[in-house]
This record gives C-alpha cells, structure tokens and sequence, in this order.
C-alpha cells in the first residue's frame, strides 16, 4: 500500500501539488488520471525519490519512504521518456542492465511478445518511438517486483502492441501484483483499472471504480464522464 498524505510540490513559484491526500491500494490496478501538467508524474516520481515533496508525507507498506532507498529495490518503473544511450544496441543494453539489477531478469518471453527480435542489433538511437517504447516495457517488467510503476506506458504503440501490453498488465495482476499506472488512453484505462484517480487543481477530485465515476458524473460513458470532469477544470 502507498498513502501519500497532505503532499506538496511546488516548483518555484508553480504549485503542483496542493496537500494532495491518495492511498494506492495492493493487488490493484490503480490509474492516475488528469489534464496536461495536472502533477501525476510529480506524483509518481515523489513516491520514487526522484522530485521531493514540498510538505507532506509518502509511505510504502506502512513506511515512511523519506530518505530511504531500499524500497526501491521492490519496485519496476517505466519512466515516461526513457533517456536510451544513443550508440548502445538493444541487446547491449539489456544485458548492461540485467547485470546492474543483480536480480533474475525475464526478457526472452518479453523480447518477443512485442516482437522485438528483429531490433537487438540495431542503435537505440535509430529505433522508432514505438519501438524504443517497448523498449522501455522490457526493462520494467523483467524484474519479478510487486509494485509497477507505469508512466505513459502506453505511449506510442500500434494496437496490436497495446493489446499485449494490456494483456501483460492484467497477467501481472493476477500474479497478486499491485500495478500504479498514468495514461491519456481512455479505452486502455477503462478496460485495465480497478481504481480510477483524477487529479485537478493539485489535488484529488475523484478516486473511484468507473462504474462510481459513472454515477457521480451522470454520464453514459468513461469517456464523456472524463471529459466532464476535464470541463470542470477548465470552468
Ligand atoms: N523539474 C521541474 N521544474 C519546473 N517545473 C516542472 C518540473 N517538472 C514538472 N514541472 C511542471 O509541473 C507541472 C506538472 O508536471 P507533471 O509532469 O507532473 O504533469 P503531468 O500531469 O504528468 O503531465 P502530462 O499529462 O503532460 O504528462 C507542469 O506545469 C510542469 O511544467
């Protein structure tokens, strides 16, 4: 479980965050959801230790996360942008990382669920975005960890790759894990999440199923029921 309490980030003069109070339940697909610049990256990388928190508390499994590290050994992360060196091969780099993390890395099954074989050989740098977003879905999810962290995870890929990444999500779940996730793809969410989070104006403006979302918005569908919540922002 993470329980983020009365958490601020403000950069410089730009506040963010705004006492944002969240639990991110285990076993659970949780989908962090909110306009352009709303804070949900801030979000995750406050909990990561990647941006620290103006104010506020973050704990792991009951923990207070500040100044520790160790956590971080439990947790996959993709990062929205994955900053590859450019001269490096695909299979270089896998091993480069399989070999820092120290752990068992599955990668075989993940390389080719997303057809990655014909790509090893090439420059990181000379992949397309697509490609160099799955990529990015291999090296989060070779390590078994019970808490994935997906930035944007979805970034980028043709249908047929969403559908794996989908179904690779789900299989996850089902091994127990807990799964917290961001992603403009409505369909995607709405097929995937257990939880629905949508942040606005630095704080928390509805943490539901999307059934509730339904409910309190009055509307047919995820889609129209985001939206409303989006046009309230904007109001
Ligand atoms: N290191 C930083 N320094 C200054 N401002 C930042 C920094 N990181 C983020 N911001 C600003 O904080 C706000 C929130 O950014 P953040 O990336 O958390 O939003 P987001 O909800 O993930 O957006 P998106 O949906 O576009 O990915 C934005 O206005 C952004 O410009």
């Amino acid at each position: 479980m993470i329980t983020f309490t009365n958490l601020h980030k403000n950069y410089g003069k730009l506040e963010v965050l705004k006492g944002l109070n969240l639990t991110v339940s285990d076993g659970k697909i949780t989908a962090v959801l909110g306009p352009n610049g709303s804070g949900k990256t801030t979000l995750i990388k406050s909990f990561l230790g990647m941006v620290i928190p103006s104010e506020g508390e973050i704990s792991f499994q009951e923990k207070n996360i500040k100044g520790k590290w160790q956590y971080r050994e439990e947790v996959s992360y993709l990062p929205q942008i994955a900053n590859f060196p450019k001269n490096l091969t695909v299979l270089e780099l896998l091993k480069m990382i399989k070999n820092l993390k120290g752990k068992h890395c599955e990668t075989d099954s993940l390389i080719a669920d997303f057809r990655l074989e014909p790509h090893l050989k090439k420059s990181l740098g000379n992949l397309s975005g697509g490609t160099k977003q799955k990529v990015n879905i291999v090296l989060a999810f070779m390590v078994d960890n019970p808490l994935l962290v997906l930035d944007e995870p979805t970034s980028g890929l043709d249908p047929v790759s969403l559908l794996t990444l989908k179904r690779l999500i789900l299989s996850e779940k089902e091994k127990g894990k807990t799964i917290l996730i961001t992603s403009h793809i409505l369909s995607f969410v709405e097929e995937i999440a257990d939880e629905i989070v949508f942040i606005l104006e630095g704080d928390i403006y509805f943490q539901g199923t999307v059934t509730e979302l339904l409910v309190q918005t009055s509307k047919s569908n995820f889609e129209e029921a985001i939206a409303s919540l989006l046009l309230k922002g904007h109001a």
